[in-house]
């Protein structure tokens, strides 16, 4: 395994209870300072990947491993000491409370008062809005900058890799773009990103590797810049080929 690879997934065998297998032999695997981006149908088994990756869901079969470490079976908890954040899908910002308190709720592991106030330094840092709003209500803020709140708040512990579910659900195409921008500054950062994204196109402009899901198998995966110029892909997975000027 090259010393650069943080979370690797290997043939994955995942389901829930009695049901038949979402994931059938998955592989997958998200460098330092990468973006890797999840595309595929509905219910090809992208969020399954991110709740196995981060201990929600125990694998049937296959291995997990984190910063080389075989971390199979271990609990989000144990996961999140380990170096790995998981960003859930939808909205949990607490609006009645302000960024700072929202920030810190992702900070109450850290005992260290002077790691703590350097880490937060480091989030600011990475996302301007939540420094020029550290004391607001976070409820006043607009949809995108709660998103970065929430980034902002996996990015406390300081993760070595940070898991995203369809950040941009719920939000406008203007915000959508914010949203990507700050997961690059993210990866800019030294994170690696494991995204799943339904507005896969866009995703993938922004994104380093894709991985083209389908029946919880890896269809395609690549340099995401190749996986946009195939036009089969495209027509399968992508919305259809971008029209020509
Ligand atoms: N908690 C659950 N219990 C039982 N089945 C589930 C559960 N969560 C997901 N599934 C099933 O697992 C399959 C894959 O779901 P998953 O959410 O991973 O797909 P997805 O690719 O993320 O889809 P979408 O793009 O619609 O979010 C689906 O058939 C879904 O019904």
């Amino acid at each position: 395994m090259a010393s650069d690879v943080v979370l690797e997934l290997t043939d994955i065998e995942a389901g829930y209870g009695k049901a038949a297998l979402v994931l059938r032999g998955l592989s997958v695997q998200v460098r330092r300072g990468e973006v890797v981006c999840l595309v595929g149908p509905n219910g090809a088994g992208k969020s399954t990947v991110l709740k196995v990756a981060s201990g929600l869901l125990k694998p049937r079969s296959g291995s997990i491993t984190l910063n080389g470490t075989d971390v199979t079976g271990r609990s989000p908890q144990e996961l999140l000491r380990a170096g790995l954040s998981h960003v859930l899908q939808g909205h949990s910002v607490f609006r009645e409370m302000t960024v700072e308190e929202n920030v810190m709720l992702g900070g109450y592991s850290v005992a260290d008062q002077s790691s703590l106030r350097e880490r937060c330094d480091f989030v600011k840092s990475v996302f301007p809005v939540v420094a020029e709003r550290w004391t607001s209500t976070a409820g006043l803020l607009s949809g995108g900058q709660q998103k970065q709140v929430e980034f902002a708040r996996a990015l406390i512990v300081r993760p070595d890799v940070v898991l995203l579910d369809e950040p941009s659900m719920g939000l406008d195409p203007k915000r959508t773009t914010t949203v990507f921008e700050q997961v690059a500054r993210m990866r800019d950062a030294g994170v690696a990103v494991l995204l799943v994204e339904q507005n896969a196109r866009r995703a993938l402009e922004m994104a380093d590797i894709g991985c083209v899901l389908d029946l919880g198998r890896v269809f395609a995966t690549g340099p995401a810049a190749e996986l946009l110029a195939d036009p089969k892909l495209s027509d399968l997975y992508l919305g259809g080929r971008p029209a020509t000027a």
